[in-house]
């Protein structure tokens, strides 16, 4: 969890409900890596900080015999005094599940010292996504469409498996590379869980302006908490604001519950109207009527540029800067076709149950 996470006030009878359903319940403990003792320093460079959370730190570190770099993330065991090694072992045992999936990131070997376990995973030098949300430079539609394909493809595998993240949002999008762009790398797996494992999943953490209405209705958490999630990832990617942010966490929290999204003309004057359909599409407060991560990957707004619909031109003029966002410059061209591997769906997919709307998208304005 991020300082921006919660604990929500709930009356005390949904306190007790809550002790009752967390415990240790849900988590993975089974694990094949060997957690090794040495201490990190004598076998790498630890050259500095990548990030930190509340109960991790992760920092660069250069393999002294290959020279390889990774990312090194130390994990507390002790927690507000608590013993909460089992959470480490869970986050590691998620991870290891995930090792065939291209966009999580890698998990390459786990140590341990007195206070921490280190989880030894893959360096992502590109950084987090959310640079490019809060930057003067937002990304082209073309580069988000195929950012946000991989994301629903990371997501898509995930969900096949039966584990949600739970904890989707810019900061945990990490790119191979900043230049040129890269490929996404999902990480921070400590709020994952397997659905199934243990009845009904009901969580109240998460951070105020990506949680989901269910999770603050502390209804059950399934696969479509995720996808509320890309959609506000994609809504941020595309006009540089966080949708249900407010004033304080109380607003937010009511934005959240009202679902009140502003999709104005404005807001969405750079990209095409599919791409605001498609937001509109995960956005909704009834998690039954989302679309799983198998069926985003065939709504057309990532496949446009493959059926040959043009993706908006950049505007001649920069744009008129809204809030924070000030001097935007446009890429000069949509992205290429690139990234035609590990496509999990094809753009003629009989799951393209999105036909219908998108063409009503594209008949009226939105
Ligand atoms: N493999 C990596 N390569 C490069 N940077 C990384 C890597 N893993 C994490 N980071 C950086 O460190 C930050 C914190 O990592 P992570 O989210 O896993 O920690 P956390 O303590 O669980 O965070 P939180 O408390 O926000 O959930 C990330 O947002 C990212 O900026």
């Amino acid at each position: 969890m991020g300082s921006g996470d919660f604990p929500l006030h709930f009356p005390p009878s949904r306190m007790m409900a809550r002790r009752r359903l967390e415990g240790r319940g849900g988590l993975l403990a089974d694990i094949q890596t060997t957690i090794l003792s040495e201490p990190l320093d004598s076998l790498f460079h630890i050259t500095g900080e990548l990030g930190r959370g509340k109960f991790a730190v992760v920092k660069k570190c250069v393999d002294k015999a290959t020279g390889k770099e990774f990312a090194a993330k130390f994990v507390r065991k002790r927690r507000r005094g608590r013993d909460c090694r089992a959470e480490v072992i869970h986050e590691l045992a998620v991870l290891e599940a995930a090792r065939c999936n291209p966009r999580i990131i890698n998990l390459h070997a786990a140590y341990e010292n007195e206070h921490d376990i280190i989880l030894l995973l893959e360096y992502a030098a590109g950084g987090e996504i959310f640079d490019h949300c809060v930057s003067d430079e937002l990304l082209s539609e073309g580069q988000i469409i195929r950012l946000i394909r991989q994301v629903l493809e990371g997501v898509h595998l995930l969900h096949q498996s039966n584990v949600v993240h739970l904890d989707l949002k810019p900061q945990n999008i990490l790119l191979t590379s900043l230049s040129p762009l890269g490929d996404i790398k999902i990480v921070d797996f400590g709020l994952a869980r397997r659905l199934g494992s243990i009845g009904e999943l009901r969580e109240i953490v998460g951070t105020p302006e990506y949680v989901a209405p269910e999770i603050l209705n502390y209804e059950p958490i399934t696969t479509a908490t995720d996808l509320w999630s890309i959609g506000v990832i994609t809504y941020m990617l595309i006009t540089g604001e966080s949708p249900f942010a407010g004033e304080d966490k109380q607003q937010t929290f009511l934005n959240v519950s009202q679902v009140n999204v502003d999709y104005s003309k404005e807001a969405f004057s750079r990209v095409s109207e599919l791409a605001v359909h498609f937001i509109q599409k995960l956005l909704v407060k009834a998690p039954e009527d989302r679309p799983s991560a198998a069926d985003c990957l065939s709504h057309p707004w990532l496949w446009q540029q493959y059926l040959g619909v043009e993706l908006s031109p950049p505007p001649a003029t920069p744009r008129v800067p809204r809030e924070r966002s000030s001097g935007v410059k446009w890429a000069s061209a949509p992205e290429d076709l690139e990234d035609k591997e590990n496509i999990l769906d094809s753009p003629q997919s009989k799951r393209f149950r999105f036909e219908d709307d998108a063409q009503a998208a594209r008949d009226s304005s939105i």
